[in-house]
């Protein structure tokens, strides 16, 4: 359990004005670096970002509640086959876990036929407004990662990800036992961004395989490096396995903002951070095609963090 308690993952404040006006600027080349240095050596790193309040990160959790608090059969009326869209709810192996997802989020189209009957105008333009917002924030950091790496002309594959959003709530034991509401696993993502309403939960793992608790501020979104940044960077960046773990008697709620592959993307190693230190582990493969492996029986029985080697690592 959450036991490292000096254990931190850094912090990095996000206070440029306009990534227009600040991009090559000193400033910005000192976070590229922070940034990458933290998706390198931990996999994740907390985002202090003032553009927005944590105001608005609470209507957003509210509007979700609201989600939540309709009758189970209304829910039920939005289960869909597809893992990233519609309601997900508590199932054999994750009893203590619901979920909503947006697939497309990036076209808002979908989430606002999907929420009409029940979310205000109000409530609407709130969790749009969110989503604009971290999508804007994934942006500047993918092109941070970009940057770091002085590719900032030669490549772009990172920019081509769509954005899906989920809401999700955890409930506990009613003994309130510690116990664990989503199981361990890397983000079959570029990248993820989130937050949760300061009910704890989330753990990471460190590279020293402990498990460590990440309390998340009202201030702050967790940036999560996923099993596809890893494969593009060579394997530079770690993509850090976590999960979710409840106790005591509050429910938890969080927001999930991913980036995801387009349909059809090909997934591959930059060939300038292909090198002596960091060789080609991973075949190219086709995001579909990976995608399809671990929904099947075959890729469910591996670790989550070991399927993409399975899949296509090279010498597997
Ligand atoms: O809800 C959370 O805090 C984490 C969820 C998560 O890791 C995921 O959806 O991939
Ligand atoms: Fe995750």
């Amino acid at each position: 359990m959450g036991s490292d308690s000096q254990y931190q993952i850094p912090t990095i404040e996000f206070t440029m004005n306009s990534l227009v006006v600040d991009r090559g600027t000193a400033e910005w080349y000192h976070l590229c670096k922070k940034v990458r240095e933290a998706c390198e050596n931990y996999g994740c790193f907390e985002i202090v970002y003032d553009k927005i309040p944590p105001q608005t990160k609470a209507e957003t959790l509210s509007a979700s509640r609201k989600l939540y608090s309709l009758p189970l059969e209304t829910k039920k009326n939005n289960l869909t086959p597809n893992r990233y869209q519609g309601y997900v709810g508590p199932g054999v192996t994750a009893p203590l876990y619901e979920g909503f997802g947006f697939q497309e989020a990036s076209n808002y189209e979908s989430l606002r036929s999907f929420t009409e009957e029940i979310w205000s105008h109000d409530q609407f333009c709130t969790v749009l407004s969110m989503m604009k917002q971290l999508d804007e924030l994934k942006d500047m950091i993918h092109l941070m990662i970009l940057d770091s790496y002085g590719l900032e002309k030669s490549s772009n594959l990172i920019m081509v990800s769509k954005t899906v959003l989920r809401l999700h709530k955890y409930t506990t034991r009613p003994s309130g036992e510690y116990a664990m509401a989503a199981s361990a696993h890397t983000d079959k993502t570029f990248s993820t961004i989130l937050f949760d309403d300061q009910v704890s939960g989330l753990e990471v793992q460190t590279k020293d395989e402990q498990w460590v608790k990440l309390p998340i501020s009202p201030c702050s979104f967790i940036f999560v490096v996923g099993d596809f940044l890893m494969a593009w960077s060579s394997g530079r960046m770690h993509s850090v396995k976590h999960r979710v773990m409840m106790c005591g008697e509050k429910e938890r709620h969080s927001l999930i903002s991913s980036a995801l592959p387009i349909e059809g993307s090909i997934i591959k190693a930059q060939k300038e951070l292909v090198d002596e230190d960091y060789p080609q582990i991973l075949k190219d493969f086709d995001y579909t095609e990976f995608f399809n492996f671990i929904c099947s029986s075959e890729g469910r029985a591996i670790d989550s963090q070991m399927q993409v080697y399975a899949f296509a690592g090279i010498g597997t």
